[in-house]
């Protein structure tokens, strides 16, 4: 079954200032969805939003149900996972122990971090380490592990891609796209698109907190989208700083 994330004028502040200032958007099961956007464009922003971790106005929707007034730990076993930006592992704690952390959380039995662990297969032979001595491959192997564990219907994914080896990134690729053809609304957060392109369906511009684009189109069509609205943005501020 293809599953949903809708979310419906999505506002998010820090203090006085705005991240997010109302925003649409609605990801599909069955495909990749991207959200580009330059630095500081809300797109952490929107995605700590929809899994409940920061303070927002507006709706979220899961399957056509709302569930914008449930916190984290209830999202998530309501079927929303998250790949945070930063990883957010226990380094003090061992590869096992951190995915059991997730399952106390997602009330699943003890077996489920032996079930989650034959996804990628390396991470079976770390069981024991700590995580703080893992590769940065391997660490985000198990962030996603973690992520994967409740079998979620929408899966967050923040510049997830970061800083990994060519090959990390093309394992994840895969992984993620095999999720969303199972019917997982993926949403996959990128500054551009970079090599995870090959896996976007379609995506939004996010500039200044405001979606500035849409497109249906694949990544290379999305890539286009984004240099057109992040041009036009360029011409805006060069306006702004004509010399009267
Ligand atoms: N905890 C916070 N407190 C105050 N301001 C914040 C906080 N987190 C983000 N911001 C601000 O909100 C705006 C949107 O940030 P956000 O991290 O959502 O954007 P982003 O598109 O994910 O950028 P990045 O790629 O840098 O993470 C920025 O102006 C940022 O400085």
């Amino acid at each position: 079954m293809a599953h949903e994330l809708r979310v419906e004028g999505l506002t998010v502040r820090y203090g006085h200032s705005s991240a997010l200032s109302g925003v649409d958007l609605a990801v599909p099961g069955g495909k990749v969805t991207a959200l580009v956007g330059p630095n500081g464009a809300g797109k952490s922003s929107l995605l700590l939003a929809a899994y409940g971790s920061v303070p927002s106005s507006g709706k979220i929707f899961l399957d056509g149900d709302d569930v914008s007034g449930m916190k984290p730990a209830a999202r998530a076993r309501a079927g929303i996972a998250i790949v945070p930006q930063g990883r957010q592992l226990f380094p003090r704690l061992n590869v096992a122990d951190n995915l059991q952390v997730m399952a106390e959380l997602l009330r699943l039995p003890r077996s489920a971090v032996d079930e989650a662990i034959d996804r990628f297969p390396i991470l079976r032979t770390r069981l024991r380490s700590l995580v703080g001595v893992l590769s940065g491959g391997e660490q985000q192997m198990l962030v996603v592990t973690r992520a994967l564990m409740g079998s979620p219907r929408v899966l967050l994914l923040d510049e997830m891609m970061t800083g990994l080896a060519p090959l990390i990134v093309r394992e994840l690729a895969d992984t993620v796209a095999g999720l969303a053809r199972e019917g997982v609304a993926v949403v996959m957060a990128e500054p551009a698109l970079g090599a995870s392109r090959r896996v976007i369906d379609r995506g939004y511009v996010l500039i200044r907190g405001a979606v500035v684009a849409t497109e249906e189109g694949g990544g290379r069509a999305l890539d286009r989208a984004y240099q057109h609205a992040v041009g036009v943005e360029l011409e805006e501020v060069e306006a702004e700083v004509q010399p009267q």
